[in-house]
């Protein structure tokens, strides 16, 4: 790996991208992807992710802000940043009736900056990374969606690559080629390639990212580990009982703050929920037996990071597969 990557390879201040029509694609976005991370960059449609991507490749201008790639300022140092950039963005349009190496050859003679001389042995070694090698001789036609996404990715691999920026790279396959390309940017991350992938899929950063950042109508709400994300969701009271109002009231009465009746529950129990803070548990079950609560149901329940999320953006997620 090169030694500039120790330091983030991507940085944006004030990243902001308005359009001729005046919509504010990108609001002012600081992001930081620290070296070696697989950072997701969550959103839902129309958020604003494609736009930074561009902007990240020196594909648009941006309106204001400043743009840092592998340390050096895009789109002024792009002949030297771009060879070790790797990008999917739009689908590369491959000829379905010649082969997957036949491709992947015209996408790298089309490539200025590519050796010629060792053209043949690249593409071997990005068919071999992505798992193609078998299916290098047949037509693309052939190939299940997956497996063209795969190649896809070999395009962007035909060089050694400090940094993968990958733009939706599971949309529209289904669930086997979804595993597949996941498992194959596990496997170029685990060599040292930062991977930087947008995606509107909650699913799809709880699985495969370390570290993530959430986008909402152009603005950037939140960036940080998905430890720290997990950490961050503080459990909830969850208490079931016939004695709903008397439960309330005790539990306010020890402190629990932001008591609710939560709508649809799985049971058909009454239940409230409520904010423990730093409250011992035991003591709270045995208020509520003091004061002669029947009780149904009792514990701690840490809310999914598609209900946090929900809560930060005000919109839902796609949460399937
Ligand atoms: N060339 C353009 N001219 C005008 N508006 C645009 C242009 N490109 C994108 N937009 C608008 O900017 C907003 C952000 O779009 P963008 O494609 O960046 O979002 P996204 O998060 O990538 O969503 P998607 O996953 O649907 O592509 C959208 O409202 C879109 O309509």
């Amino acid at each position: 790996m090169n030694g500039s990557c120790s330091e983030a390879p991507i940085v944006t201040r004030g990243l902001t991208k308005r359009f001729r029509s005046g919509q504010v694609a990108v609001a002012g976005i600081d992001l930081e992807v620290p070296a070696g991370s697989i950072f997701g960059f969550l959103g839902p449609n129309g958020s604003g992710k494609t736009t930074t991507i561009r902007m990240l490749l020196g594909l648009i201008t941006p309106t204001s802000g400043t743009v840092q790639v592998l340390g050096q300022p895009m789109p002024k140092a792009q002949l030297s940043v771009l060879p070790r950039v790797g990008a999917l963005v739009e689908g590369p349009a491959f000829y379905p009736f010649w082969t997957g190496r036949a491709n992947l050859l015209r996408f790298d003679a089309a490539d200025r900056t590519a050796d010629p001389s060792t053209r043949k042995q690249r593409a071997g070694e990005a068919l071999e990374r992505v798992g193609l090698s078998n299916a290098a001789g047949k037509k693309v036609r052939a190939y299940s969606l997956g497996m063209r996404q795969r190649l896809a990715i070999a395009v962007a691999l035909m060089q050694r690559r400090d940094l993968l920026v990958l733009d939706e790279p599971t949309n529209g396959l289904d669930p086997q080629g979804t595993r597949e390309v996941r498992s194959l940017i596990r496997e170029l991350a685990g060599d040292g390639t930062t991977v930087f992938t947008s995606t509107h899929l909650l699913a799809e950063v709880e699985q495969l990212c370390t570290h993530a950042a959430v986008m909402s109508r152009g603005r950037l709400l939140r960036q940080s580990t998905m430890a720290e994300l997990r950490s961050e969701l503080r459990p909830r009271l969850v208490v079931r009982s016939p004695d709903l109002e008397q439960a309330k009231q005790t539990l306010a009465a020890l402190g629990v703050t932001d008591l609710r009746e939560p709508g649809e529950t799985a049971t058909d129990d009454p239940t409230v929920e409520g904010d423990p803070g730093e409250l011992p548990i035991d003591k709270l079950a045995a208020a509520l037996v003091a004061a002669d609560v029947r009780i149904h149901g009792f514990g701690l329940e840490r809310p999914s990071l598609e209900e946090s999320f929900v809560a930060l953006t005000g919109e839902g997620f796609d949460v399937a597969e």
